[in-house]
């Protein structure tokens, strides 16, 4: 065996070529590099940062072609820019940025590895009778084409959200949810904050998503439950006003179009546990591939 490395090593040799040993810490390296890359890629695809992206391809272009033609002036001008550009990128994307860095730190890989998680003790988080009463008041809603927006608090307190709209504290009931939604009634505007079984507040206002990713044809509630959704990890329901359809959005993904029992399903299961972008893609690609939504 060891003649057999040896020869291939000396053939190698003999043509100038060379192999470098590859331990497990180039291995973990390497799968380290390409999942940050992967992320990276995804989160710059789902924000303004994409056309940033094709911008810098064409200047790259432009730069390669003054230094095949050695266009010494374009090529000292560049070297200049580089440094100021990396600030002006930072100070520009300073808000996804801050997005990318929070999503990061909800992702449960170090609350899971060193065990200080912040979360509620482990209890339902609310009753299935609010379930059935959020369902019921969905569905009389999208029946009715009356816009709603619904916040469902999950491990990441929504003070932010809540003080921006009006406070109740009201234990949750379709009839309430109804009546708040009714078009042309003081709380109408804006979205609910479902806080275990109570309605905690009316009225909020959730950051608006930029995202890309949001069909053009949805206006500013279903960018706002996408928006709310990308800062904390809540789970939203949207009822269109214009189609009455259901969409609900977690982690700043949107599943537009859901039945009820499929809305039921996921509330369930966020009433033991917390339901993240990872799992919310899952049941989208279930979704879809059983062609239980129309996108
Ligand atoms: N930032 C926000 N936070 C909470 N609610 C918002 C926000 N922006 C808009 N809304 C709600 O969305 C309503 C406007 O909805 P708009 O028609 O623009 O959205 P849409 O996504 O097209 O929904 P629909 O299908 O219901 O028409 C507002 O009246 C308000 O109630």
């Amino acid at each position: 065996m060891e003649d057999t490395v040896t020869a291939i090593n000396s053939l190698l040799q003999q043509y100038s070529l060379y192999i470098p040993q590859i331990t497990w810490t180039d291995v973990i390296e390497i799968i380290i590099i390409a999942y940050v890359l992967y992320n990276v890629l995804i989160w710059i695809k789902d924000t303004r940062a994409w056309a940033l992206l094709k911008g810098i391809i064409i200047v790259v272009a432009l730069v390669m072609i003054a230094v095949l033609l050695n266009l010494r002036t374009i090529l000292w001008i560049a070297g200049k820019a580089i440094s100021v550009g990396i600030i002006a990128i930072v100070i520009i994307f300073q808000p996804e940025l801050r997005r990318a860095l929070e999503q990061l730190g909800r992702k449960r890989v170090f609350t899971g590895l060193f065990g200080f998680d912040f979360g509620r003790p482990q209890q339902d988080r609310f009753s299935s009778r609010t379930v059935e009463e959020i369902i019921n008041a969905t569905y009389e809603l999208a029946k009715d084409k009356t816009g709603a927006l619904i916040v469902i608090e999950q491990d990441m307190l929504l003070s932010e959200y809540e003080q921006s709209g009006i406070e109740l504290d009201a234990v949750v009931s379709s009839q309430l949810l109804i009546n708040i939604f009714e078009h042309n009634t003081p709380l109408h505007d804006g979205a609910v904050i479902v806080r275990g079984d109570r309605i905690v507040s009316a009225t909020c206002y959730l950051t608006l998503s930029d995202s890309n990713a949001i069909s053009k044809e949805l206006g500013t509630r279903h960018r706002a439950a996408v928006g709310g959704s990308e800062n904390f990890d809540c789970f939203i329901i949207v009822v269109s006003e214009e189609t009455g359809y259901v969409s609900v959005a977690v982690g700043g993904e949107l599943i537009r179009n859901i039945e009820g029992e499929e809305l039921r399903s996921k509330l369930e299961y966020i009433r033991h546990k917390t339901m993240d972008v990872k799992s919310f893609r899952l049941w989208k690609g279930r979704l879809k591939s059983e062609g239980k939504i129309v996108e």
